[in-house]
Order: structure tokens, then C-alpha cells, then sequence
């Protein structure tokens, strides 16, 4: 098996599920493929049962849909495959519809290092109603595992309050493809720097790193494990020092890092991976301060978590770099999003968009219809709510209400004239690009930025204040009326 060698240059077409493919057969042979339709990729409860989440993933989204053309590998192997009977599963016209089909779709999204709320559309599809379908997998596959592994770490750069996080994941992230776009994600929801060298040099991530135990346990002793990695690497040390014994590992670290200064060099600092991290943390502090060294770094890693690292923080551990590696790539506490993407609306015969509802027996799982905006509201300078509303109905003058998609008692007045935005960007227009992708620094620096923007009521690990994100009230109207209407069917 060939492992694709650059992201995304080969074709994705057939990283679907086959489910796509058989209705977009069904379409085809419906002669429903160009109807003109609007999806909604939206998640409905923020993860980690945090009170924010991160949008991230758009640059690959961007990636797949300009390269959103079946090969002829593809169409042999679609051709190929057979049915029960062992006749064909789809005609041959219909393989070559695929050959010639052309990304044809306009695409409005939220810019990756937004922060986002449940309900609202992350990614709006519009176009022909086989594309739109087709792009429901991969579109899902992409956002929902970075813009998770952006929220975990955004929720760990919080409790590590502005201090580094190095991302240490790629030895236990999910494959290869997993860690690569984890290592991605964590960068642009707040970490400094990856271990992983790939993602280092496809991404144009910083990328650092300490060294090993077995490192020390290769020499005889510690100090001369130091001493060579010192005079290798005179402006990379971070010495480990637990190996054997943390206190003694601190005295040869100081005495390396005596012995680094003398050659014009500075130690970088030390790292801790076992054992009470606040109590040796202190401990190398101390030591570090007493030697002279106050530059020098205290460096943690060990199976750590926001849980843990905002613990630390109240224990007074003296730890300012955090090394963090399983628990961020793999989303450990909850390995997925659960984002999902529905049918919105669809042009009936006559040109009329018709919105379209999936009622549920479960009120959340009811879809918000109709061709969708968001607008953000802004009070003094802080977040104050999002405003879904149907985008040919804008309410500006008014100073709209707003009511909660799932309690419909839950309403606020936004007041006439706050600063607002719209959350979707126009990204492609007839299947061409119109939006300048940013460099992945402006995509972490406007994580950081949006967050500010944020009461840190909404930002604490537990129990968090819900922000308020509410239909528009024509908007409200529209999705009871259907729901009534498919009630009564
Ligand atoms: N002061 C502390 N408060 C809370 N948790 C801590 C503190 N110090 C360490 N921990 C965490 O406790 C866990 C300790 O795990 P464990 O007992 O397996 O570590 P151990 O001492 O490391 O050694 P090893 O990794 O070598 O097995 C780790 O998740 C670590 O991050
Ligand atoms: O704990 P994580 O958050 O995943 O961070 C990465 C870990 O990977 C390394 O050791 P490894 O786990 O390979 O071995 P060790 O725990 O036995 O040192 C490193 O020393 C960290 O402990
Ligand atoms: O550079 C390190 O210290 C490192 C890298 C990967 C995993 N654990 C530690």
C-alpha cells in the first residue's frame, strides 16, 4: 500500500462513505443530480463539556474541494464493483458522469480559529444536490477531528494560562493521517510547537523537542549522558532529569549548565516526566534559582490534561513549559465531536428555495432549515451572543430577537446598533476558491484573539456559563411552523 505522498495531490474522491455513492446514483437516475440544494454542517453540543469550541480544519476542506475529481483509478474501480446478482452496481453512463463532474459549488464557512457555539452552521454547501452529498463525509471526517483537537487544546493553553505547550503526540495519536492533522489543530488551537517533524515541514509548525531516557540510560552515568548531549547539542539542552533520581539529576543538569555558560552557552532548562511534578518542580526551581539560573525553564510532561495542568497551577507548581502528548492528540475524554450535515433547503421547480426539516422524536436532533447566516454581537468589546437567521431576511434595524433553538423560552433582545459580524465567509463561488487561505500563525493568532473577545465565564473547564446562540425570530417562526406541519403529515 502506497501511503498518499503529498496531502491531498492524489484523489480523494472515493474517501466516502459508499452510501454517497448509491444515492448519488439514485439521483442520477432520478435526474436529481443538478437540483440546486443547501447543507449545513453544524455540532450540537460543545465538546469536553466545555462552554466554546474551536472551528478548525477549512484549509483541508479548501484542499478537498479543489481536488474534488474522480480519477480514472477511481472510475475502474467504481465501474468494477458488482452487485448481488453480479451485474454491475452502476452504469457505465453514470461512471462517466462522475469522470466529468466538476466541483460546481458555492461555499460559505466559518474561518478556522473561530470560536464556535452549537447550532450554528460551521460550513454551508450549496449546490447541486449529488456534490452537496458527496461532500458530506470527508467535509465531516476533516472538521470534526481538528476542530476537536483545536478546542482540547485551546481548553489546555487556557489552564496553562498563556505559558508554552509543546504537543508531544505523534507516538499515540490515530495513525499517521491522525497525527499529522492533530499535530495541525493543536498548533492552531494554542500549543507552541510539535515534536512531529512532518507536520513541522508540511504545515510550517514550529518544531522542538528534549531528548529521551534512553538517552541517559546509554552512557554509564548521567553527568556524561549530560556532558555529550551539552557538547552535541550546546543550544538545545533540556536536560531530563528523572531518569534515576530526580534531586541528582538537577545537581548534574546545574552542573552541565555551569559548564555550558563558561563556553558562552545557556542551558535551556530542565525537564520532569515522573513523580509529584509539583513538589520536583519546586524543587528544580529552587536548585535552578540557587545555581544562578533564573532563565531557566521547568519543563513537565507525564500523561498531563487541562485537569491536571490547572491543578498544578493551585498547587503553585513551578512549571513553565508543559509538555503534552496522549491526552490532546486523541481527544481522550471524548474522541469525537459528533458534527453532523443536513439538507437545509432545496430549489423547487419554480426557482423557490423550500426550506426542509428532519423532525426528530428528540427536540435536539430537529435541524434548523432555510438558507442560513450567523451574526455575531458584540458588546463593548466582549461576545454577547450569535444570531442564526435566514440569510434573505436580515433584521438589522430592528434590534432582533433572539430565541434558544431548544427551549423556545430562552429568548434575548439584541440592542439596536452593537457591533456585529457575519461568522460565514464566502470561501468558493461556482466551485472557485474566492478566499485567501491565511498562514497557519494568523489562523493560531486569531484563536487567541477570538477568545480574548470572550467572558471567561464561558472559557473555565467546568460547568461553564452557556453563551447565547438563538434563531432570529423569522427564523424561529419558519422552523415551528414545519415542525407542526410535519407533525400533523
Ligand atoms: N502534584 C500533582 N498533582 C496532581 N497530579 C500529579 C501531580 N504530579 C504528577 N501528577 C500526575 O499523576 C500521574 C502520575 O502517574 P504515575 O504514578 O503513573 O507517574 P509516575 O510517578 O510517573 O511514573 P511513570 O510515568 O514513570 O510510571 C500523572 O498523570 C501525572 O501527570
Ligand atoms: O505523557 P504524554 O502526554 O503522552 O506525553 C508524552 C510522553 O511521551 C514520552 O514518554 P513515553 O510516554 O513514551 O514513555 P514514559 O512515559 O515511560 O516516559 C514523554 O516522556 C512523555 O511522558
Ligand atoms: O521532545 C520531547 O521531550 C518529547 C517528544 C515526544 C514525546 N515525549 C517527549
Amino acid at each position: 500500500m502506497k501511503i498518499t505522498k503529498d496531502l491531498y495531490q492524489g484523489s480523494l474522491a472515493l474517501l466516502t462513505d459508499f452510501y454517497q455513492l448509491t444515492m448519488a446514483y439514485a439521483y442520477w437516475k432520478s435526474g436529481k443530480t443538478e437540483q440546486e440544494a443547501v447543507f449545513n454542517l453544524f455540532f450540537r453540543k460543545n465538546p469536553f463539556q466545555g462552554g466554546f469550541t474551536i472551528a478548525a480544519g477549512l484549509d483541508y476542506v479548501i484542499d478537498y474541494c479543489r481536488n474534488f475529481k474522480y480519477d480514472q483509478n477511481d472510475l475502474d474501480y467504481l465501474r468494477n464493483m458488482k452487485g448481488k446478482s453480479g451485474e454491475p452496481m452502476f452504469e457505465d453512463a453514470f461512471i462517466n458522469y462522475l469522470g466529468d463532474m466538476k466541483f460546481s459549488c458555492d461555499i460559505d464557512a466559518v474561518e478556522e480559529g473561530t470560536v464556535v457555539f452549537p447550532n450554528t452552521p460551521l460550513i454551508r454547501v450549496k449546490g447541486p444536490l449529488v456534490q452537496c452529498q458527496l461532500l458530506e463525509t470527508p467535509l465531516l471526517n476533516i472538521l470534526n477531528f481538528q476542530t476537536l483537537i483545536a478546542t482540547k487544546a485551546a481548553r489546555i493553553t487556557l489552564a496553562a494560562g498563556g505559558e508554552d505547550v509543546l504537543e508531544f503526540g505523534l507516538r499515540r495519536a490515530q495513525g499517521i493521517d491522525g497525527a499529522l492533522a492533530a499535530s495541525r489543530a493543536a498548533y492552531i488551537g494554542g500549543c507552541s510547537s510539535t515534536s512531529n517533524v512532518m507536520a513541522g515541514k508540511l504545515f510550517g509548525i514550529p518544531v522542538s523537542g528534549t531528548h529521551a531516557h534512553s538517552w541517559i540510560m546509554s552512557f554509564d552515568t548521567e553527568l556524561e549522558a549530560f556532558e555529550a548531549y551539552a557538547e552535541a547539542m550546546p543550544d538545545n539542552c533540556v536536560f531530563l532529569v528523572d531518569t534515576y533520581d530526580t534531586y541528582t539529576g538537577l545537581l548534574n543538569a546545574i552542573k552541565v549548565g555551569k559548564k555550558l555558560q563558561e563556553r558562552g552557552k545557556q542551558m535551556v532548562g530542565v525537564r520532569i516526566d515522573s513523580g509529584d511534578l509539583a513538589y520536583y518542580s519546586n524543587m528544580a526551581r529552587e536548585m535552578l534559582d540557587s545555581a544562578g539560573f533564573h532563565e531557566a525553564k521547568v519543563v513537565a510532561s507525564n500523561d498531563l490534561d487541562e485537569y491536571l495542568v490547572f491543578s498544578l497551577k493551585v498547587q503553585e507548581a513551578s512549571i513553565n513549559v508543559w509538555g503534552i502528548g496522549t491526552k490532546l492528540v486523541t481527544a481522550y475524554d471524548q474522541p469525537a465531536l459528533g458534527a453532523v450535515y443536513k439538507l437545509a433547503a432545496i430549489k423547487d421547480q419554480q426557482g423557490n428555495w423550500e426550506p426542509k426539516l428532519k423532525v426528530s422524536q428528540q427536540t435536539i436532533k430537529i435541524n434548523i432549515p432555510g438558507f442560513q447566516n450567523v451574526r455575531r454581537y458584540y458588546r463593548k468589546g466582549v461576545a454577547s451572543a450569535d444570531m442564526i437567521f435566514l440569510e434573505d431576511q436580515q433584521n438589522e434595524e430592528k434590534g432582533p430577537l433572539i430565541i434558544d433553538p431548544i427551549d423556545p423560552t430562552k429568548r434575548k433582545k439584541i440592542d439596536i446598533g452593537l457591533e456585529s459580524e457575519l461568522l460565514l465567509k464566502p470561501i468558493f463561488r461556482h466551485g472557485e476558491k474566492v478566499y485567501a487561505r491565511p498562514e497557519i500563525h494568523e489562523i493560531k493568532n486569531r484563536t487567541k484573539a477570538n477568545l480574548e473577545r470572550f467572558d471567561k465565564a464561558h472559557k473555565r473547564l467546568v460547568n461553564p456559563h452557556i453563551y447565547p446562540v438563538g434563531l432570529e425570530e423569522s427564523l424561529f417562526n419558519l422552523k415551528t411552523n414545519l415542525v407542526l406541519k410535519a407533525k400533523n403529515q
